[in-house]
């Protein structure tokens, strides 16, 4: 057997010119059971860019404790969030497909958009090597992070790298590796938490709550917390924000190691004793609702804030496949297709 694989025979040696727009995103079990999460878990638990301990004592710890446990805990919240349509997260990712290609169609490209995900199905192989099929030979690859973070866009490029080490045409590749400044975003976050605001009223504060990651990486040079710190920014100047009118928080530890901070548990627990009874809380480094912004923050959190005495909590939610999200991925790939 040939150790690359090549362009298939009946297009010749020709390079075929399709272009193909790939959505990268993490992925979420098959079912909300121990069992598919728990093989969900030992995929994403044992990438190197997601826990970076030493792999042996890593691999003792995950296979000796946290798979023994954390599946049952885990499926048990998937089950809070799961719909007839399944995961929230492949749902909406679905959704983010069709629509951005409808999108781009009706502008005239000629262009096919696929889905793969990180961890589980579709996988990232599969749906690369469905493309190839295809005839892509110019690829535009868009992760779904708008901050850049090693554990997650890093982890996406590894996962395209492997795959495309196998190729003996490597096609044209485009990366996206961050947007979390994009102009486009940040008017799609203001315009959505705008909507809120005319809808319920100002909160007394906006929480902008981004998924944690350990403090040690941002000491080893991941631009993720500064990445978010900007969103931060440049979304409150948007909205006229004064500094007492907002705050970023990080959610989802993991493990006992210090964590970006403040949390946002901790942070929205201890607002009422200082005379904030009414939040609004948005998740921007998420670009689809899944089991931590559903269950983590619109379930757990709000019941932190109300066990604290807080008043008046709302959820807004993620861009999801609102049209404004859509003109964003299209305005990212669009220069190159
Ligand atoms: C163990 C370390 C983890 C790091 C670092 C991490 C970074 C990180 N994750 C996201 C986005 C998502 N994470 C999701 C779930 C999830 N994350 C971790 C751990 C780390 N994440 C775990 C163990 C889980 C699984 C759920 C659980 O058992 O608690 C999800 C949701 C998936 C779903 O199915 O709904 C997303 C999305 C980002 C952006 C990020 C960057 C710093
Ligand atoms: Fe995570
Ligand atoms: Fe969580």
């Amino acid at each position: 057997m040939a150790r690359f694989s090549g362009l298939d025979k009946e297009t010749g040696h020709k390079a075929r010119g399709k272009t193909g727009v790939l959505l990268l995103n993490l992925g979420t079990p098959d079912a909300p059971t121990a069992s598919a999460v728990r093989i969900y878990l030992a995929e994403f638990l044992a990438d190197p860019r997601v826990v970076e301990i030493p792999k042996l004592i890593w691999m003792i710890i995950l296979h000796g404790i946290i798979l023994r446990v954390r599946p049952a805990k885990s499926a048990a919240l998937y089950k809070q969030v799961w719909t007839e349509a399944g995961s929230p997260l492949l749902d909406i990712s679905q959704r983010q497909q069709a629509k951005l290609a409808n999108h781009l169609h009706a502008q005239g490209h000629d262009v096919s958009v696929h889905l793969a995900m990180r961890y589980g199905s579709p996988s990232t192989a599969s749906t690369l090597q469905a493309m190839h099929k295809q005839g892509v030979d110019n690829l535009v690859v868009l992760p779904l992070y708008p901050q850049y973070a090693a554990p997650t866009t890093g982890s996406a490029f590894d996962a395209l790298a492997k795959e495309l080490m196998k190729w003996r045409y490597i096609p044209a590749l485009h990366f996206i590796n961050t947007y979390h400044d994009n102009p486009d975003l940040i008017d799609a976050l203001a315009a959505s938490i705008e909507k809120d605001f005319e809808q319920h009223g100002k909160p007394q504060k906006l929480v902008m709550s981004y998924h944690g990651m350990p403090e040690r990486n941002l000491h080893l040079g991941d631009p993720y917390y500064c990445f978010c710190m900007k969103t931060t920014r440049l979304v409150v100047e948007k909205l006229g924000l004064t500094e007492d009118e907002y705050v970023a928080t990080f959610q989802s530890r993991f493990g006992k190691a210090k964590w970006l901070q403040p949390y946002t548990d901790v942070t929205i627990g201890s607002l009422p004793e200082k005379g904030v009874t009414d939040i609004a809380v948005i998740c921007p480094a998420f670009s689809a609702d899944c089991l931590e912004t559903l269950e983590e923050i619109k379930g757990e959190n709000r019941h932190v804030f109300e066990d604290a005495g807080g008043k008046n909590f709302r959820y807004i939610e993620c861009l999801n496949d609102n049209d404004d999200h859509i003109n964003m991925m299209a305005n990212l790939v669009k220069p190159f297709l």
